[in-house]
Formats: structure tokens, sequence, C-alpha cells
């Protein structure tokens, strides 16, 4: 990859190495083990697949994986979640938030998402994930029916009101540029499989959005061998 300069982080510009697309290395070959993932989805009772929650920030999707990953466990269900704001802290720490940021921030999760697939859990990435192509990359990787959109369609109205980390209060002051829903676009799925949104103005529990992807993953087979 060549390398490229990226947006500032944290008001220092520096370099990105790009190696979204292009494989640096030609001498590689791949080594398969006698255990596949059909064994380990025969082992956990499951079938291995990505939820993926897109939605502002302030829209609940935090809250939803962590209902979710709950409601999973106490059925003895293996999943696991990954968090924008967690994931930051460590293998996503050199990023910050201009478009080509948070693209490899997307493309990094969409191939960490594919190898919890591929170990069978139901792996739940909790991203704001704004741009329907970056998305449209990681179902790309999954088996037909296995990458599973979840919309939060909440209303940047509810979400602003909402504002549990004071962000869009520092993004509307313009001490955050480039926020999401701001003042950088956050491009709604077309195609989603699941759409949470608020009923006359009031937005579903949290176990009523964890039950609507149950009742999804349930009626799918994803929660059988
Ligand atoms: N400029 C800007 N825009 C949006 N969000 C911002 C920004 N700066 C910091 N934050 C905080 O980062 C969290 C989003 O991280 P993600 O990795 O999910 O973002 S992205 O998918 O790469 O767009 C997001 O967390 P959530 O509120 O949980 O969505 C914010 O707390
Ligand atoms: N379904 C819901 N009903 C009421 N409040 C919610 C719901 N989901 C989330 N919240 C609240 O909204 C705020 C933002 O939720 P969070 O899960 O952190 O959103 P995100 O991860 O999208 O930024 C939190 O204070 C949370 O308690």
């Amino acid at each position: 990859g060549r390398p490229v300069q990226c947006g500032a982080h944290r008001g220092q510009p520096r370099v990105l190495e790009m190696s979204s697309t292009v494989p640096k290395s030609s001498n590689i070959f791949w080594h398969d083990c006698p255990v596949g993932k059909t064994d380990r989805q025969n082992l956990l009772k499951q079938k291995g697949c990505v939820v993926w929650i897109t939605g502002l920030s302030g829209s609940g999707k935090s809250t939803l994986a962590c209902t979710l990953g709950r409601e999973l466990h106490t059925r003895g269900k293996l999943a696991y979640v990954l968090d924008g704001d967690n994931l930051r802290h460590g293998l996503n720490k050199d990023l910050g938030f201009a478009a080509e940021d948070r693209a490899e921030n997307i493309r990094r999760v969409g191939e960490v998402a594919k190898l919890f697939a591929d170990a069978g859990l139901v792996c739940i990435a909790s991203f704001i994930s704004p741009y329907r192509r970056d998305r449209e990359s990681c179902r790309a990787l999954l088996s037909d029916g296995s990458f599973i959109e979840v919309f939060l369609n909440m209303s940047l109205e509810l979400c602003e009101a909402r504002d549990p980390k004071g962000l869009y209060k520092l993004a509307r002051a313009g001490k955050i540029k480039g926020f999401t829903g701001i003042d950088d676009p956050y491009e709604a799925p077309l195609n989603c499989e699941i759409e949470i949104k608020e009923v006359d103005g009031v937005c579903p529990s949290p176990s009523d959005m964890a039950a609507q992807v149950i009742t999804y993953l349930e009626d799918k087979g994803f929660l059988h061998e």
C-alpha cells in the first residue's frame, strides 16, 4: 500500500498506510485446519453470524448490543459485542473520524466480525458506520444471509436530546468538527434486514429492541444447529 496523508488526528497530521484492498505480500498461502466452522457450530448448537447495528450517536446502539448480548447469554447462546468506542481504545486507537479513518475502522471491524462468525458466535457489531459503501463491503465478506444489518432509525432530534456524552452540544458549539449528523453525513441503509424506529415519537424499550432481533435470529435458524 502507498502511504497517504490522512485527516488530522487530535490536531496532529499523520500518515496512514492504506492497506485496505491491495495485499502487500504475494507469497502467502491459505492453511485449512481439520476442525471447521460446521464442527464449531454443532458444538455450540447455533450458527455464526454478524448482527451489525448502525445509527447515529445516541441512537441506542450500545444499549441494544448489550441487551441483546445478555438475552442471548441467558438463552445459552454464545455472543460477543464489538463496540465502536471500545475498539477505538485498542485495535483502532490509531484512527480518528476523517472519512478514510472511519472507512478503515469499519474495514478492520468487518474482518474481525467475520472471524467471530467463523468461530460460530453471534457477533454483535455496534458502530455508527455512517457510510453505506463501507457497510456493504462488510456485508460482502459474509456468506449469504449471515450479515444482519440493524438500522436504529432514531431522529437526530431524539439523539441530540439524549446527548449522554455531551458530544452534540460540543459539535453544535463548533468544538468537535465532523460530527455525524451535524457536519458529517449519515447514509441510512436502503435494504437492511431489521429497522427499529420510534412509534409516535416514542422509542421501543431496550428489551423490545432486543426481542425484535432475537425473533429474526430464531426465524432464520441462527439459534439452532
Ligand atoms: N466526529 C465524531 N463523529 C461521531 N462520533 C464521534 C465523533 N467524535 C467522537 N465520537 C465518538 O465516537 C463514537 C463512534 O465511534 P465509531 O467507531 O462507531 O464511529 S464510525 O463508525 O467510525 O463512524 C461515538 O460513540 P456513540 O455515541 O456510541 O455512537 C462518539 O462517542
Ligand atoms: N430503547 C431506549 N429507550 C430509552 N432510552 C434509551 C434506549 N436506548 C438507549 N437509550 C439511552 O440513550 C442514550 C444513548 O444510548 P447508547 O446506547 O449509548 O447509544 P449509542 O451507542 O448509539 O451512542 C443512553 O443514555 C441510553 O440509556
